[in-house]
């Protein structure tokens, strides 16, 4: 049976070669609208992509032989992941390939903007010679500001360091360990913003991160700050950002991605001081061979083998261990979102325990599942691959124990996360061939996975499953479970509730008045 590829965006070409030297079928047709690729999508096994081509719920719905979608590259955001998971299309990128090189684009705009490089390049060309209108700034002993000390932050970081820039970094998941093997300190953001003589973000766009250089924000910068963006668009209030060039506060701010793209008008365009690029970050000749190879390869292992490699939305397993794995991947990781959503703050430790039946399987991809699931919360394109040497490099201690029987079922699988000092613990099961949470910190619970789980911890008191159904019941909230624990009467308590929607900040705000409420999220799934 032939398997055809479709390639949707510019890829370096040498991924063609390797689709076809693996009896692959290829097809090359960049710039097709979504109507235009929902409308041939059906022929194909494989899409690869880079960020232009953006496959939607409508272009999934009509990819009936879909099997993978390959991002040659690392943000995601063009791919609607949930859509491609429900109908069961793998999701896979390339984490690595290209932080080099977008790292150096950092630094290149931290340059260009400090001595204003583009504009005096033009007007010198334009035969003006303009050298008294550009005094420029020294890097050199200057503080930069790091927003995200990942991959893409760290490089930066590194290179700065060798033009002798002292460098601080806001990154709620870097530990003091890294901190210091980078050579960084770590701070809050507002000693960031206060600190900082130029800012850099390196976050990927997330609940936490957008609008993180706001209008307010921007205002409590050091007068003459340099903002670089090369990252996401949505990162930075870009008419705040122009209003603060425009009254000097912001001495340059280069943008290499922007909230609408392709920005092709923009307030911030002919702003002196404004310099930008577009989403050329990961553009090189070495990046694109890298992440055009790799996709190419991964998506041909999988549509060849079944093998598994860097996929966002499914574990990573071979196919013979397949059939045994898959629900103690699935209930892993999703264990993990469950600690990962309750320890947004950060946290400096992991503890993965296994006991029973589970201890004879291949636990390697069921931690990776687990530590994808924690890292999600706060980085978006995490996976199975990547999230294990993520939490190494930030030196956050990863623990595995096994009990070979476990008291009450055949196999349990125990997350812990230490968040300042205290441990934040979910245990779970597979009960009748379905992934249960079946205790948090040591209260006992039989509670299903759901799209959305409200997760209180309340005090054991009268009247607050009353108050709770009040609420619920006035904003319209249907509640499809519900499930309680407590330590002992009138102690510590829990209670996951199954709702069938989001619940809005309003509601949320009176469920955290409630007087016995300690702690109360929505958690999604
Ligand atoms: N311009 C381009 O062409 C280009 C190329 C490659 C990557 N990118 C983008 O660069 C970004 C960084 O990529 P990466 O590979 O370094 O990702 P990464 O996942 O390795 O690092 C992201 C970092 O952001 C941190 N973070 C998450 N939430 C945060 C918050 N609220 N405040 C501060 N830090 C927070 C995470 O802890 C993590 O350390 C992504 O958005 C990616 O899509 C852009
Ligand atoms: O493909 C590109 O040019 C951009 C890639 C970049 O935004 C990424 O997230 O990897």
């Amino acid at each position: 049976m032939t398997i055809k590829v479709l390639i949707g965006d510019s890829l370096a070409p040498g991924a063609i070669d390797i689709f076809k030297a693996r009896g692959i079928e290829v097809d090359v047709k960049v710039g097709l609208s979504q109507p235009e690729l929902a409308e041939i999508i059906g022929e194909y096994d494989g899409l690869a992509v880079r960020s232009a081509c953006k496959p939607n719920a409508d272009v999934i719905a009509a990819a009936t032989k879909l099997k993978v979608i390959g991002r040659a590259g690392i943000g995601v955001d063009n791919v609607d992941i949930p859509a491609a998971t429900k109908k069961g299309v793998v999701v896979m990128n390339t984490p690595f390939g290209n932080a080099v090189t977008t790292a150096e684009h950092a630094i290149a705009m931290l340059f260009a903007a400090a001595r204003q490089i583009p504009a005096a390049s033009a007007r010198t060309q334009n035969g003006e010679w303009p050298k008294k209108d550009y005094v420029g700034t020294e890097l050199f002993s200057k503080t930069l500001g790091l927003i995200g000390a990942g991959n893409i932050g760290s490089l930066v970081a590194e290179r700065a360091r060798g033009i002798k820039m002292k460098v601080i970094a806001f990154d709620p998941f870097l530990t003091e360990e890294r901190a210091v093997e980078l050579g960084i300190e770590k701070v809050e953001l507002d000693a960031l913003l206060a600190r900082a003589d130029a800012i850099t973000l390196h976050t990927p766009l997330t609940d936490q991160t957008r609008n993180i250089l706001s209008r307010e924000n921007l205002e409590k910068t050091k007068k003459g700050v340099i903002i670089v963006n090369c990252a996401r668009g949505g990162l930075v209030d870009e008419e705040a950002l122009k209003d603060l060039l425009d009254n000097g506060h912001v001495s340059a701010a280069a943008l290499d991605v922007f909230e609408t793209e392709p920005a092709k008008e923009h307030p911030l365009f002919g702003t002196p001081g404004f310099i930008a690029t577009p989403h050329l970050g990961a553009s090189t000749v070495e990046a694109q061979d890298n992440v055009a190879f790799q996709v190419a390869e991964q998506m041909a292992d999988y549509l060849l083998t079944g093998a598994v490699t860097n996929a966002l939305n499914m574990p990573s397993i071979s196919a013979e261990e397949a059939p045994r794995l898959k629900p103690f991947a699935e209930l892993a990781e999703k264990l993990g979102e469950f600690a990962g959503q309750v320890s947004t703050e950060g946290f400096d430790a992991v503890e993965i325990d296994y006991e029973g039946d589970v201890c004879e399987l291949n636990r390697k991809p069921l931690t990776s599942a687990a530590l994808a699931g924690i890292l999600r919360a706060s980085m978006k394109d995490v996976n199975m691959v990547s999230a294990p040497s993520i939490l190494k490099d930030r030196g956050i201690d990863l623990k595995e124990t096994t009990v070979e029987e476990s008291a009450t079922y055949e196999s349990l699988i125990r997350i812990k996360v230490r968040v300042d000092g205290k441990w934040r613990t979910v245990s779970g099961s597979i009960v009748n061939g379905q992934a249960r949470i079946v205790a948090v910190k040591e209260m006992t619970l039989d509670a299903k996975f759901r799209p959305f789980i409200l997760f209180i911890n309340n005090t054991d008191k009268p009247g607050f499953i009353g108050g709770l159904g009040s609420v619920l019941g006035d904003a319209g909230i249907n509640i499809a479970t519900f499930n309680l624990g407590r330590e002992e009467e009138g102690g510590d308590a829990i209670a996951m509730i199954g709702i069938d929607q989001d619940i809005p900040k309003e509601t949320m705000d009176k469920i955290n008045a409630l007087s016995q409420v300690r702690y109360a999220k929505v958690l999604r799934f």
